[in-house]
């Protein structure tokens, strides 16, 4: 379990990147959910020890993070958003020099990156060189990385991002099996993603944690409260417009139908997602 207790960073240009965070996380999948600039990445380097908050408590299984970076960094898996600059080294030759890196004995290596290359699908990629890599091929060079010496935590921040849809249903299935025995934390503002994944998300804005929960949680006060309409509704919160057959269709949250040929809807994740941005604008 990950605990955070009233977590703030503010950066030197005086941006104030995390606002007194109080967070408990669950093992297992967790969805981080947030628009651009809400502090994600921030939040997720923080955990990852690679940059310290100015206050607050962490606590991973028990260790506090801050005391003890080294025991946190030894059950730690990161894939950052990026990587930079990346050397001139073929994939194998990478992965055996984090490995070594991480401590882990040359043998065991061996073995772990056989699996994860094939995990990953860079079998047939193990001797060319990372910086020749396409997009894809680099996130998923990232993500087996991350995964050597089976960390109990594992932060991904924007796992999918690159991958084409293929790739993209591959690595969900990849996610879902490891997940089973450490806990997950995934960024992203891909809202799908999270629905499929996760049964755990938080939503973050400007900052601060909005909600956190099991999914049917945060979706259950939207209940019996989302409509589809043709017509733009004078009344409720828009949640979004998209097309059907070239006609508009609005969607909308309400306490009541929002017009005649309003039709009642499911709520989803991304309604309340988009109620809390909707909210966030309207302030
Ligand atoms: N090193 C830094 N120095 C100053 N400001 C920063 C720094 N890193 C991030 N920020 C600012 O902190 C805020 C949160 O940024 P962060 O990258 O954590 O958000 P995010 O939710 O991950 O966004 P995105 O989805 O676009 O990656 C933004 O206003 C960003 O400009």
């Amino acid at each position: 379990m990950l605990t955070m207790t009233d977590v703030s960073k503010t950066y030197s240009d005086g941006t104030k990147a995390l606002n007194d965070i109080s967070l408990t996380l669950p093992a297992g999948m967790v969805g981080l959910l947030g628009p651009n600039g809400a502090g994600k990445s921030s939040l997720m380097r923080t955990l990852a020890c690679l940059q310290a908050p100015d206050s607050g408590q962490i606590s991973f299984n028990n260790t506090d993070i801050q005391q003890s970076p080294q025991r946190l960094r030894e059950q730690l898996g990161y894939l950052p958003q990026s990587f930079g600059v990346y050397p001139h080294m073929s994939c194998v030759a990478l992965l055996e020099h984090i490995a070594a890196l991480k401590k882990i004995p040359r043998k065991q290596a061996k073995q772990q990156i056989e699996e994860l290359l094939t995990l990953t699908n860079l079998t047939a990629f193990a001797g060319k060189r990372v910086s020749t890599f396409s997009g894809g091929m680099r996130q998923r060079f990232g993500i087996a990385q991350a995964l050597l010496g089976d960390p109990k935590l594992l932060i991904m921040d924007e796992p999918t991002a690159g991958l084409d849809p293929q790739e993209r249903q591959r690595l969900h299935s990849v996610l879902i099996r490891l997940s089973q025995n450490k806990l997950v934390l995934l960024s992203t503002h891909i809202v799908e993603d999270i629905e499929h994944l996760c049964p755990h998300a938080a939503i973050m804005m400007q900052g601060a944690i909005v909600d956190s929960g099991a999914i049917p949680a945060l979706i259950a006060p939207m209940q019996n409260n989302v409509w589809e309409t043709s017509a733009k509704p004078a009344e409720g919160i828009l949640l979004g417009e998209r097309y059907h057959f070239g006609q508009p269709v609005w969607r909308v949250c309400h306490h009541e139908p929002p017009g005649a040929d309003a039709v009642a809807c499911r709520a989803t994740l991304q309604d309340r997602y988009f109620l809390e941005l909707a909210r966030r604008e309207a302030n």
